[in-house]
């Protein structure tokens, strides 16, 4: 299968702002601040960014990662600032398997792996019966305030202590995973583009386009072996929350994406992905990563907090 590849065109300033607290205006705002986006990115080059909009390849961040927590780092240069690069695409799509292939391509050294997953609202208030109820698809189901003020501080070279959400119930575990700056920030999650500050904080948008016959298939097997769930009970979560959720947020997120992948690992997708990322790093790492074989099937895994 061929990819369809949209040009990279997205020229986007990360700011944190709050959410836009109204549901409702999720079409028409989030509309106008895509249509505002594309606009300011026409409006000629910014220094440090190339002819998309895009930091220019530069030195990694790598001294923020060996800093002691009471050094201030060194707040990288424009050439040096993170891309975040954002994989949205609905549950089953293969967000993490696709993550996860360019994560083995690119090295550990270069690149982080945040899921918005991670950032799943604790529901440890409430009894077990009630928490499965609660409808994850939902966009106020997670913390997106906090993901957004992540990102602009590994966008600053500062590490960040993120969240390990527990999806068997439901909750987030005591302890966090500290995460230090890299060149390339890979964040997934299924609502990414259907939050507007979100998908403004992304330099990168890829969707994994993947039918939902599928999807489903595979959510099936992976809530059954990996996230504690019966058939039945992956089955009436999927028609009562994930299908309609995704059909309201998930899917028309799609066209704010500017890479879309169909069905995941999709090699030709993937190898132009890569080759783009890798311009971002410095020489001696592109060339380690372009010298690395090309993209496989990787071990498919779903990890809820963070990898790289
Ligand atoms: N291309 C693929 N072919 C077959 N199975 C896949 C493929 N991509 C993912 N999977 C399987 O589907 C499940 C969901 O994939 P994952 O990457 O976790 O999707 P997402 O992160 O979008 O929910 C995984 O457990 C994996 O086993
Ligand atoms: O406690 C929870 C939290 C989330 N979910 C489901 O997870 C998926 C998103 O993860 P993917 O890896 O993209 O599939 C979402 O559809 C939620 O329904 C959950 O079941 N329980």
């Amino acid at each position: 299968m061929h990819a369809r590849l949209a040009t990279v065109s997205a020229a986007v300033t990360v700011g944190i702002g709050t959410l836009l607290q109204s549901r409702q205006a999720h079409g028409d705002s989030t509309s106008d601040a895509m249509l505002d986006r594309e606009n300011a990115s026409t409006n000629g080059h910014t220094p440090g960014r190339d002819s998309f909009g895009l930091p220019k390849s530069g030195a990694p961040i790598r001294e923020a990662k060996s800093v002691a927590p009471s050094d201030v780092p060194r707040r990288p240069s424009e050439a040096e600032r993170p891309i975040v690069v954002g994989i949205a695409g609905g549950t089953g799509s293969g967000k993490t398997t696709v993550s996860r292939a360019i994560a083995s391509r690119l090295g550990r050294d270069n690149l982080i792996h945040i899921a918005h997953d991670s950032y799943y609202k604790d529901l440890s208030h409430l009894a077990i019966e009630e928490r499965a109820q609660v409808n994850f698809d939902h966009p106020d189901s997670l913390d997106s305030p906090l993901l957004l003020q992540h990102l602009a501080a590994l966008k600053e070279g500062h590490p960040v202590q993120v969240p390990i959400y527990n999806y068997s119930t439901h909750s987030r575990e005591a302890d966090m995973q500290s995460v230090s700056p890299a060149r390339i920030i890979l964040v997934e999650g299924i609502l990414l583009f259907a939050e507007p500050e979100l998908a403004k904080a992304c330099d990168i948008k890829i969707f994994v386009d993947t039918e939902a016959d599928l999807r489903f298939i595979r959510r099936l097997r992976r809530d059954i072996t990996e996230r504690g769930r019966t058939a039945e009970t992956v089955i009436a979560q999927y028609t009562e929350t994930v299908r309609p959720m995704h059909n309201e947020f998930v899917e028309p997120s799609k066209r704010f994406a500017d890479i879309i992948i169909p069905t995941g690992l999709n090699s030709v997708a993937l190898e132009m992905v890569i080759a783009r990322l890798e311009s971002f790093l410095p020489p001696a790492a592109a060339a380690s990563a372009a010298a690395a074989p090309p993209t496989t099937t990787p071990t498919p895994t779903t990890p809820c907090a963070v990898s790289s």
